[in-house]
């Protein structure tokens, strides 16, 4: 029997959690706050949603009558998103899946608890996707990849099959990783790389760098 589709209460405040609270309301979910130490009433995706300051505020909810929604994004280096993760669970909070409406899912694919799809992602048959684990808008997971614990894949980037990639790996926008490569725990990928060849643990792949430079006024004969 499928769990039943509880409240959720949004952890984080930011850019990121902005872009879960516009798929959850599209969705019609039930959003009855969210936790954020910083103002939230820049953005007018929070209209109208309680605004709790204190990670402690989370009591007044009991475990099992909320779900929580990890917030936090993952650039690289950051953990606070994994922190935010491990300290919920071990008070016996559950995170809930988000994926957006426009997400492209293979039925033969299997993701775990907390995993986050948004708009115009694409995951394929045989792909498995680990906990906490980020594909952001339009990105593409190709056939048979296996993606550990809290991996971004930022937006339009592409792993093309097999690809296998550890615990906390990020991917830059707009990346591509040939297919059967695999990276290590931690490795980041720059926005723009093309990665041909396996990134050890703890790695950077840096891409080209485009050449900036002002252009002369062409002087005409
Ligand atoms: C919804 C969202 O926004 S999700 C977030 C999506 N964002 C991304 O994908 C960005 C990913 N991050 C990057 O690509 C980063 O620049 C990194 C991780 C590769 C490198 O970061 P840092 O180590 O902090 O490098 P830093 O910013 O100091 O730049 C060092 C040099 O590399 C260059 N550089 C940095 N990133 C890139 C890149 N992706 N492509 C080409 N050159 C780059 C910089 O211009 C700089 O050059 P300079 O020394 O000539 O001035």
């Amino acid at each position: 029997m499928s769990d039943p589709v509880l409240p959720v209460v949004i952890i984080g405040g930011g850019g990121h959690a902005s872009v879960l609270v516009d798929i959850l309301r599209q969705q019609n979910r039930d959003i009855l706050a969210v936790i954020s130490p910083d103002p939230i009433d820049s953005r007018s995706v929070f209209n109208g949603i309680l605004h709790l300051l204190s990670d402690d505020d989370i009591h007044q909810f009991e475990t099992n009558a909320v779900r929580l929604i990890n917030g936090i994004g993952m650039l690289p280096g950051n953990t606070i998103r994994k922190h935010v993760a491990n300290k919920f669970e071990a008070m016996g909070y559950r995170f809930d899946s988000v994926i957006a409406s426009s997400a492209i899912v293979s039925p033969f694919a299997q993701l775990a608890d907390g995993v986050q799809l948004f708009p115009g992602s694409i995951v394929q048959a045989g792909s498995q996707l680990g906990t906490h684990s980020i594909v952001n808008s339009a990105a593409l997971i190709e056939h048979d990849c296996v993606l550990g614990n809290f991996n971004h894949v930022a937006p339009r980037a592409t792993l093309c099959g097999q690809v296998e990639c550890h615990d906390s790996v990020f991917i830059g926008a707009g990346a591509t990783v040939i297919q059967s490569i695999s990276i290590g725990t931690g490795a980041i990928i720059g926005a723009g790389a093309a990665v041909t060849k396996d990134l050890s643990v703890g790695h950077i792949c840096l891409p080209a760098q485009s050449v900036q430079q002002s252009i002369e006024p062409k002087v005409m004969p």
